[in-house]
């Protein structure tokens, strides 16, 4: 029998994934551009604000039956009223499912079916959140410490932004009254 060294390593207690394999994506917060809705505040912000980092083990490359895994760091913040999150996507193969799991801190899993339907799901450490296929999904961090979500998804998935861009998600995650809550974008249009 022939052991094998570790490709990478993978802290449980705070989720951070290191190793020759490990990839690191960044994105600011000029990567984010018409997503929040509080545009002036945006543009009062500095745009070179990291506003997530991604690392990622994906030494199979994006194979039919191969497995990618990542670990995001979302950062704390606001703009406006409403919290940092992800750009979000759908998968480029529609079909794909994805893993999610809270490591550290807190925040919330936004997801939207072909339907245009939302779901909002509560990430903490622990937590443990399947998306389907055909479910566009992203993520926001509603406390003030970095939100640390591991993810595992098939290496073909891919990544699809535009198909969502133009509509976006129905409903946002701002701060009311100190505390998070879910807003549907139809009641934006009445000015509320
Ligand atoms: O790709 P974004 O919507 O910016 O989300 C950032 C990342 O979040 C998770 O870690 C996913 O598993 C990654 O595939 C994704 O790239
Ligand atoms: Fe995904």
């Amino acid at each position: 029998m022939m052991i094998l060294p570790s490709q990478a390593s993978f802290s449980p207690s705070n989720g951070r994934l290191s190793g020759e394999q490990v990839n690191r994506a960044v994105r600011r917060l000029k990567d984010l551009r018409g997503l929040f809705a509080d545009e002036a505040a945006f543009l009062a912000m500095d745009p070179e604000q990291i506003v997530y980092e991604v690392h990622a083990h994906d030494a199979c490359g994006p194979v039919e039956g191969g497995l990618f895994f990542g670990v995001s760091t979302l950062f704390p913040g606001k703009v406006g009223q409403e919290y940092f999150m992800t750009k979000g996507h759908i998968h480029e193969r529609r079909n794909r499912g994805e893993y999610y799991w809270g490591i550290e801190g807190r925040g919330a899993l936004v997801t939207m079916n072909e339907r245009r339907e939302a779901t909002v799901a509560v990430i903490e450490p622990g937590s443990l959140h399947y998306v389907p296929g055909n479910t566009a999904h992203r993520i926001a961090n509603t406390g003030n410490v970095p939100l640390v979500v591991g993810a595992c998804w098939p290496a073909d998935a891919g990544h699809d932004y535009d198909a969502i861009a133009e509509r976006g998600f129905p409903v946002r995650i701002v701060e009311e009254n100190g505390a998070p809550v879910v807003r549907n974008r139809e009641d934006e249009r009445d000015g509320r």
